[in-house]
């Protein structure tokens, strides 16, 4: 798990104060007692005992330094939720077992379902909709079990963490990188949904930096495009990246040392993320974009619905760079946004510009806002070189290093909704 979603903003349960008497003697208000003791006396013993998992695997000999690594995904980093399972012998403890601690432990996986429960028909889908912060005190009496993450899943989120980006931040968010930032001529082309753009981002030197940092001097990491799709393969859903019509462009990720080494790389996505208000790690790899005259990428939205069951959840914001001049063509549509004379939204290429829109909506950031639809029209004359970067409501990196950013596989459970 991520070291920004540490323990220390959840609520922790009490402990039991005295040995409870075995359940057949007790009424169901007791009981009741018992159950809630039970389950923090297990949760207490899931949450506090083990250490971290290792590493997904060694760092490499000779050593990169732990921002490659974490560049690269070859850590775990923050990884802090201690590994849950049962040793032998476990099958069918209850409750009452389980308030021993040294049951708790030794079974913590079976103890954990067994103790932690759900009094309330509702608590799943309050808990998708964030009351496990929202109304903590309510729900962490209520729904032990829906605001747990699950123990025995690494990649489950913890649903009483509240993410960075959640109800009513967007227009926050948006406000603070326009007031805040007036040397880059921000200008606001919609507040409903929002769609920001800087006509005065990056410097030319600072364009061509980025184009090479990322598709390499001579373009030699550019590919033709893919988008992600997902596939069920042994039972889970998982992400490919599969060529795809819809999308006819070339693209590059910074994935590669030149790149996320590069200074002037390492400028733009500190101005970027100065302005978004978050930590760098929120963001994906930086992904260069070329479009040669005829190439574009259809009406598209940029939101992975399998996300939202990952530890790094959906897509909040797409931070999107003009990286070249286009003779013609070649501008970004929004065909639901309208401007003040009632005509869809298109931003059009030139260098060192950027426009910055939300996935989500302001009132629910896990529900998609199917209104920043948008289409890269085809340059006409002369090529556009661009650049996505998208952004995460929660750790992105460390999600992916720890293999939970939905690529390869999300378990059953809906945590948002
Ligand atoms: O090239 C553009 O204008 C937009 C590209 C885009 O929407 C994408 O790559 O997701
Ligand atoms: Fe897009």
């Amino acid at each position: 798990m991520a070291k920004s979603k540490g323990k220390s903003s959840a609520a922790k349960p009490s402990k039991p104060s005295k040995p409870r008497p075995s359940s057949s003697s007790l009424s169901s208000s007791a009981l009741l007692t018992l159950s809630l003791a039970a389950a923090a006396a297990a949760y207490a013993a899931y949450v506090l005992r083990a250490p971290p998992p290792p590493p997904l695997s060694p760092p490499a000999a000779g050593g990169l330094s732990p921002f490659e690594q974490r560049q690269q995904g070859r850590t775990l980093p923050g990884a802090d939720r201690p590994a849950c399972a049962d040793a032998a012998g476990c099958a069918g403890v209850g409750a009452a077992e389980c308030a021993a601690p040294a049951v708790a432990s030794r079974c913590c996986a079976s103890c954990f379902r067994a103790t932690c429960v759900d009094l309330d028909a509702a608590c799943v889908e309050k808990a998708q909709r964030g009351a496990c912060y929202l109304e903590a005190e309510y729900m962490n009496a209520t729904c032990c079990h829906a605001c747990s993450p699950d123990p025995e899943d690494p990649c489950s989120p913890d649903p009483r963490v509240r993410p960075r980006v959640a109800e009513g931040d967007l227009g926050k968010i948006f406000r603070r990188g326009v007031e805040e930032y007036p040397q880059y001529a921000p200008r606001v082309y919609s507040e409903d949904p929002w769609v920001v753009g800087f006509d005065n981002l990056l410097t030319d030197e600072e364009c061509q930096g980025v184009i090479e940092a990322v598709g390499g001097k001579n373009g030699e990491y550019l590919k033709p495009s893919t988008t992600a799709q997902a596939v069920k393969e042994n039972g889970r859903i998982v992400l490919r990246d599969v060529p795809d019509d819809i999308r006819t462009s070339w693209n590059a990720w910074c994935q590669h040392a030149g790149c996320y080494n590069h200074p002037i790389h390492e400028r733009v996505i500190t101005r970027i993320m100065d302005i978004v208000g978050l930590p760098h790690d929120y963001a994906e790899h930086m992904q260069l974009l070329k479009y040669g005259p005829g190439e574009y990428y259809r009406l598209h939205h940029d939101w992975i619905p399998e996300q939202l069951q990952a530890l790094c959840g959906p897509r909040v914001f797409t931070f999107f760079l003009y990286l070249s001049d286009v003779e013609e063509g070649g501008g970004t549509r929004f065909p639901y946004i309208k401007d003040k004379d009632g005509k869809p939204i298109t931003v059009m290429p030139r260098k060192g510009t950027a426009v910055w829109w939300a996935h989500g909506l302001e009132s629910n950031p896990w529900q998609k806002d199917d209104r920043t639809h948008h289409e890269a029209m085809p340059p006409i004359k002369g090529v556009k070189l661009a650049a996505n970067y998208w952004i995460h409501g929660s750790d992105f990196k460390g999600s992916m290093a720890a293999g939970c950013d939905g690529r390869s596989g999300v378990k059953g459970r809906v945590w948002r909704k």
